[in-house]
């Protein structure tokens, strides 16, 4: 049967597209598209992906989905946040670990912020989805970013099998918000 809908998903990350693929079909066809995308500082993963969108439309000249994933110590205020790449990049998982090292509290949030665009011109449509779980020493064999210190309910996100990650996880969570949005607003929706 032929999906209604068609995402162009880009991203550099082929984990992440697996994921995305492996939520959204077949009810909605995931097109891709791998561009490392310029992401600017800023403090809100909002920001982030809204400037992420609309360098993605204007670079492909046609609708876009991007996403932005941020990991959240809430000891350090929320740190490292939309920087999470480059903190995992230069410290690895123990090096991560370690900033909590002075803290008692190792909760954390990993959050996904997906943001769709008509096209060049139009104003992105952010969907959020969010995990509160736990900074924990490396645990399970995922080979996905920082899968192996989250935490949440008592496993780690390498420690789940693909598809129980992918019922719970904050991809799935933001996956959902925009899965009811495509599907009431209908495949031609006009976003100003
Ligand atoms: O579910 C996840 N489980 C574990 N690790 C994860 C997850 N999702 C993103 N990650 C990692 C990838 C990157 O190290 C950082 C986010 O950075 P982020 O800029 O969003 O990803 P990216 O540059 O790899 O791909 P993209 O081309 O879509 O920007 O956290
Ligand atoms: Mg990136």
């Amino acid at each position: 049967m032929a999906s209604k809908h068609i995402v162009n998903f880009v991203t550099g990350n082929a984990n992440k597209l697996r994921e995305v693929k492996a939520i959204l079909e077949p009810t909605i066809t995931v097109e891709s598209k791998s561009l490392d995308l310029i992401e600017i500082q800023a403090a809100t993963p909002e920001e982030v992906t809204t400037d992420k969108c609309q360098r993605a439309a204007d670079e492909l000249k046609g609708p876009v989905l991007v996403e932005d994933t941020c990991l959240c110590f809430d000891a350090l205020n929320g740190l490292p946040g939309p920087y999470i790449k480059w903190f995992l990049t230069s410290l690895g998982h123990s090096g991560l670990l370690s900033l909590l090292a002075g803290h008692a509290d190792k909760s954390a949030q990993a959050v996904c912020t997906f943001a769709f665009s008509q096209g060049p011109g139009h104003k992105p449509l952010l969907f959020q989805g969010r995990v509160h779980g736990k900074i924990v020493e490396a645990r399970g064999d995922g080979k996905f970013g920082w899968d192996p210190m989250f935490e949440y309910q008592g496993k780690t996100y390498a420690e789940m099998d693909p598809a129980e990650k992918n019922k719970i996880s904050h991809r799935s969570l933001a996956l959902a918000k925009l899965k009811t949005w495509l599907e009431e607003k209908g495949p031609d929706a006009v976003v100003p």
